[in-house]
């Protein structure tokens, strides 16, 4: 069964150069145990969705539409009260910046402790013990000894350490993870990495992992979710996506992705950028990147579909959908996924000559 069911969300900010539609129908669900990527390029709405599940927008911004469930009930219907009871408790989220989560005047120990003692009913040395073995599991040295380091006396590694322990102070049941390893050096990224699929493989906490990075979700994931300005393009289990992708943002996403074995000294760029969310592209937000794109594909707006069927998509997670109307039958010439590669690899090539970098 699903314990978080995200429904046609919307979500905007409000900015001085106008709304920003920054999440605009997106549907998904999580069900327990699992590790769902959410994954596209910055800007894409990948952070405002998963802040919204928590309500935890900043001022400019307003989930406008879409329900969110979570057990059943809708947070967007909970009081502040029965809300901050789920917060932290039964969904806990993991941020890219330690200093957004630990208050630099107490000491980690006291805050991950704090935390044990607001939802749970356990005395003072109950939530101690607790929070030692916490920064034990997550893979802190010497941790009753940690317990008492103010969050600056530990290394940026160590920080996000906590980060996570503070996050799994109350066994959650659904984890949110946000860019986790962004901005950590890559032995440090490593090492949290390992530390996430520990957690995935040996708890039924389901995993929500929001990465730009396809080689990430490859590692860690059971099911993707592409996500592209504000919208998703493509659902798959993680070995369909990989070895079967359908949407032609995500053949060029996996183009731009390293893989093990990989003699390419440079790897190709998905030409162009991300749109402005303020004023999107009219019919299928991709187009104006898309090596395949027909006038149709400027007009016409592709929904989720079955690409084997070109039937919509039946909900069911485990089902590989795409939003393009190569699968609607609509285009004429069709998708050759080799060309892409190839036309994304020379015109990167060809932007880096005249940069006069070289090849
Ligand atoms: N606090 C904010 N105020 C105004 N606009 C915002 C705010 N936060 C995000 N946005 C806008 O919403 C859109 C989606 O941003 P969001 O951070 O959710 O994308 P993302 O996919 O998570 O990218 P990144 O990986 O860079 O965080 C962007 O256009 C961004 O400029």
């Amino acid at each position: 069964m699903a314990l978080l069911e995200v429904d046609d969300l919307v979500v905007q900010y409000y900015t001085d150069d106008g709304v920003v539609r920054a999440v605009d129908g997106i549907s998904y669900e999580i069900r327990a145990g699992e590790t769902v990527g959410l994954v596209g390029e910055s800007g894409a709405g990948k952070s405002a969705a998963s802040r919204a599940v928590l309500r935890l927008l900043d001022g400019a911004g307003e989930i406008v539409g879409g329900e969110i469930r979570f057990r059943g009930h809708d947070i967007l219907e909970l009081s502040v009260d029965d809300l901050r009871a789920i917060r932290g408790d039964e969904i806990a989220m993991v941020f890219q910046d330690a200093g957004a989560v630990f208050n630099p005047v107490y000491t980690v120990g006291e805050q991950i402790a704090e935390t044990i003692r607001t939802h749970k009913d356990v005395t003072d040395s109950e939530a101690r013990d607790r929070t030692i073995a916490l920064i034990d599991r997550v893979g802190i040295p010497n941790p009753a000894a940690r317990y008492a380091d103010y969050p600056h006396e530990l290394s940026g590694g160590m920080q996000q350490r906590a980060v996570i322990a503070m996050a799994l102070a109350c066994d959650p049941a659904v984890l949110i993870c946000d860019e986790p390893t962004t901005g950590l050096d890559v032995t440090v990224q490593a090492g949290i990495l390992e530390l996430l699929a520990e957690l995935a493989a040996t708890s039924e906490t389901a995993i929500q992992l929001v990465t730009h990075d396809l080689g990430v979700v490859a590692e860690l994931c059971d099911r993707v979710l592409v996500q592209y300005a504000g919208e998703i393009v493509e659902r798959a289990p993680v070995d369909d996506l990989y070895y079967d992708p359908k949407h032609p943002y995500t053949v060029g996403l996996l183009a731009a992705t390293p893989r093990l074995g990989d003699d390419r000294e440079r790897l190709p760029t998905i030409p162009g950028t991300a749109p402005d969310l303020i004023d999107p592209p009219t019919g299928c937000r991709f187009h104006p990147r898309c090596p395949y794109a027909e006038d149709c594909c400027a007009s016409r707006r592709p929904s989720l579909v079955d690409p084997a069927s070109g039937r919509p998509d039946n909900g069911d997670p485990e089902t590989h959908v795409a939003a393009c109307l190569e699968y609607t039958g609509d285009l004429e010439a069709g998708l050759d996924y080799e060309v892409q590669v190839r036309d994304a690899a020379d015109s990167d090539c060809r932007e880096r000559k005249q940069q006069g970098e070289p090849r």
